[in-house]
C-alpha cells in the first residue's frame, strides 16, 4: 500500500464517519479524536502527490520556527513569498486601530516599514520563542532545540528529547496557541532518528499537508546534524478536522492515486540554524496531481 493512501483513508474516515460540530472559527467540521500516521522516510518523503503541495512555503515555515523567529517580516521576503500566518496578524491591526486597509497593503507595510512591522508583524511568544527562548522561573532562556540535538549526540536513548510548543503561562500572548505542540525523538540500535509529532488540532486538509513537510524537515536537519539516519515519521493527531467547506476538495483528492513519494535532500550539513535557507534542500521526484484551492477558516 501507497504511504499516502493512510492520508486519504483518514479523510474518508471524516467524511463519513467524522462528528458534525462547531468549533471557534465558525465554519463546523467533522472531526475524529486520536489519529496516527506514520511514514518511513528513508523510504521518500512525506510530501502528497494526491495535491500539489507548497513544499517551499511549509520549508520556509519550519526554518522561520527553528531560528526562533515570530515575526511574519521574514515569511513575507525573499521567495517565495509565505503568506498562510498573515491573516491572524491583519485581523488584529484592522480590529485594534479601526483600519481598514487591504490584506496587500497590510503585507507591503510589514516589509517596508521597521516600526509597523514590530508592532504589528509579531504573532507573540509563538513557536519561535518556545523553541529557542522558552522562559523559565529563574530567568533563563532555554534553547529546547540545542538542548535536543545535544541529546541525540551525547545521549541517544534518553527518553526525554522533546522540543515543546505549549507553555501553558503564555498561551493567552500568542495569536493563535500552538496547534503541532510536541516533538519527540527517538534513535534507533542502528542510528536511524525517528520522530514523533504530537498535534492537538488538526486542519486535515490545509494544515496537515505542511505539518507533515515541516516535520520532515526537521527529521532531516536534526538528522544531518547529529550524525544520524533518518527513521520513521509518526504523527499523530488529537482533534483531527476536516471543514464543512473542505469537503467537496476532500472528495476530489480521494478519488486521486498517489505517485511515488519525492526525496528530500539536504546539503547544508551543520550550518548554523539561521544561516540555513531553502537554498540547502532539493526535492528529487515531485510529480503531484494539480492544487485543490481551498478557503482557510480564520
Ligand atoms: N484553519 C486553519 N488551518 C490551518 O492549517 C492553519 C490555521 N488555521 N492557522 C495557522 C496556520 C496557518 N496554516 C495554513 C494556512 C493556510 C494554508 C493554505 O492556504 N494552503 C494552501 C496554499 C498554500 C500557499 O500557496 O501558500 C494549500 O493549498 O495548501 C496552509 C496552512 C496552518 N495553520
Ligand atoms: O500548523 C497548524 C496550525 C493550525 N492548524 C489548524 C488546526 C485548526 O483547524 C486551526 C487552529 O484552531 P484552534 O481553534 O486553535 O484549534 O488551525 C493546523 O492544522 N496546523
Amino acid at each position: 500500500m501507497h504511504p499516502e493512501q493512510q492520508y486519504l483513508d483518514l479523510m474518508a474516515r471524516l467524511l463519513n464517519e467524522g462528528d458534525p460540530r462547531g468549533d471557534r472559527t465558525g465554519v463546523g467540521t467533522r472531526s475524529l479524536f486520536g489519529q496516527v500516521l506514520r511514514f518511513d522516510l528513508s523510504r521518500g518523503t512525506p510530501v502528497f502527490t494526491t495535491k500539489k503541495v507548497a513544499w517551499k512555503h511549509a520549508a520556509k515555515e519550519m526554518l522561520w520556527f527553528l531560528r526562533g523567529d515570530t515575526n511574519i517580516r521574514s515569511l513575507l521576503e525573499g521567495s517565495p513569498r509565505v503568506t498562510i500566518w498573515s491573516d491572524w496578524p491583519y485581523q488584529r491591526y484592522c480590529r485594534e486601530t479601526g483600519d481598514s486597509i487591504e490584506m496587500r497593503e497590510f503585507e507591503e507595510r510589514i516589509l517596508t516599514d521597521d516600526d509597523f512591522a514590530q508592532a504589528w508583524g509579531d504573532l507573540g511568544p509563538v513557536y519561535g520563542k518556545q523553541w529557542r527562548r522558552w522562559l523559565a522561573s529563574d530567568g533563563r532562556e532555554i534553547d529546547q532545540v540545542e538542548t535536543a540535538l545535544d541529546l541525540l549526540k551525547h545521549d541517544p536513548n534518553s527518553r526525554r528529547i522533546i522540543v515543546e510548543g505549549w507553555n501553558v503561562g503564555e498561551l493567552d500572548q500568542m495569536t493563535l496557541p500552538p496547534c503541532h505542540k510536541t516533538y519527540q525523538f527517538w534513535v534507533s540500535g542502528e542510528g536511524r532518528l525517528s520522530l514523533m509529532l504530537t498535534q492537538r488540532s488538526a486542519d486535515v486538509l490545509l494544515g496537515v499537508p505542511f505539518n507533515c513537510v515541516g516535520a520532515s524537515v526537521f527529521l532531516h536537519l536534526m538528522a544531518a546534524k547529529a550524525g544520524l539516519d533518518v527513521g520513521e515519521l509518526v504523527w499523530c493527531g488529537a482533534d483531527v478536522h476536516l471543514y464543512q467547506n473542505h469537503v467537496e476538495q476532500a472528495a476530489i483528492q480521494i478519488a486521486r492515486t498517489p505517485t511515488p513519494w519525492p526525496s528530500l535532500v539536504y546539503s547544508g550539513g551543520d550550518l548554523a540554524w539561521e544561516a540555513i535557507g531553502l537554498e540547502h534542500f532539493e526535492l528529487l521526484n515531485y510529480d503531484p496531481a494539480p492544487a485543490i484551492p481551498a478557503p482557510v477558516a480564520v
